[in-house]
């Protein structure tokens, strides 16, 4: 078997074969609609693709999950792909700390119809995420880490306290152009990926593993653990 490797080409040629899925993926008018509304808006495009999203739907249905909490929020779009995941009962929560990101985000899940179903709470992420352990929330069953990479070892930490056995922790943009592999780096987004993989790795309570990707914003990747 070949790693295949060989067959990845350039950034013109993942973008022809995401144009190829789309049909399989299926983004829908309203979620175009929130990618318009965010560039509209003057958002940063780092949303995750069409794929990403279905990505991240599938793996919520396949877990069942009720109750997501998703860390960075920007533009609401992978906010929508996963609160339609959700049965009738089924709530996210969503951490943003930037307030004009987090009207766009308003704006596109009322339009997705999903305004009752999706709490947008303003403010810093680790904070927020205290609060819910202090508060004693139900368990969250999906956790999408997604926000500023130098706290995702903190993030990892709160979603592990707000997890159950069987919670799924994504955790995006892992692979950073293959630059989380330089145990030399000084880049603090590198270091935060970094750190927080040490702690899955010598946590007992997380099976893990690393899938990554390309496209048109580049190599890059999640890591997914699930808690026992
Ligand atoms: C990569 S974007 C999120 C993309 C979104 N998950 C999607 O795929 O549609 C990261 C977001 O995290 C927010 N963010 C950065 N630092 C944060 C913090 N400390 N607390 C909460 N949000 C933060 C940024 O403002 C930005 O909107």
């Amino acid at each position: 078997m070949t790693s295949g490797a060989e067959h990845v080409g350039p950034a013109a040629t993942w973008d022809a074969v995401d144009a190829y899925f789309g049909p399989l993926v299926g983004e829908d008018d309203v979620l175009a609609a929130a990618t318009t509304r965010a560039r509209a808006a003057g958002l940063p495009e780092i949303q995750v693709s069409p794929a990403q999203g279905r990505l991240l739907q599938l793996l919520a249905l396949t877990a069942g999950a009720r109750r997501v909490l998703e860390v960075g929020t920007l533009g609401g779009y992978s906010t929508i792909w996963l609160a339609r995941a959700l049965p009738s009962d089924g709530a996210l929560v969503t951490c943003e700390i930037d307030a004009a990101h987090a009207a766009v985000a308003r704006e596109s899940l009322a339009q997705a119809g999903l305004a009752g179903v999706v709490d947008i709470v303003l403010g810093p992420a680790a904070d927020t995420l205290r609060r819910l352990v202090d508060e004693g929330v139900e368990p969250f069953d999906l956790v999408f880490v997604d926000a500023d990479k130098p706290s995702n070892p903190v993030y990892l930490d709160l979603a592990v306290r707000l997890s159950r056995p069987g919670t799924l922790i994504v955790v995006d943009n892992t692979v950073r152009g293959g630059a989380v592999a330089d145990a030399a780096s000084t880049d603090p987004n590198v270091l935060g990926v970094r750190e927080m993989v040490d702690r899955v790795v010598a946590d007992p309570r997380l099976d893990a593993t690393a899938v990554q990707t390309v496209g048109s914003k580049g190599y890059d990747g999640f890591v997914l653990a699930r808690v026992r």
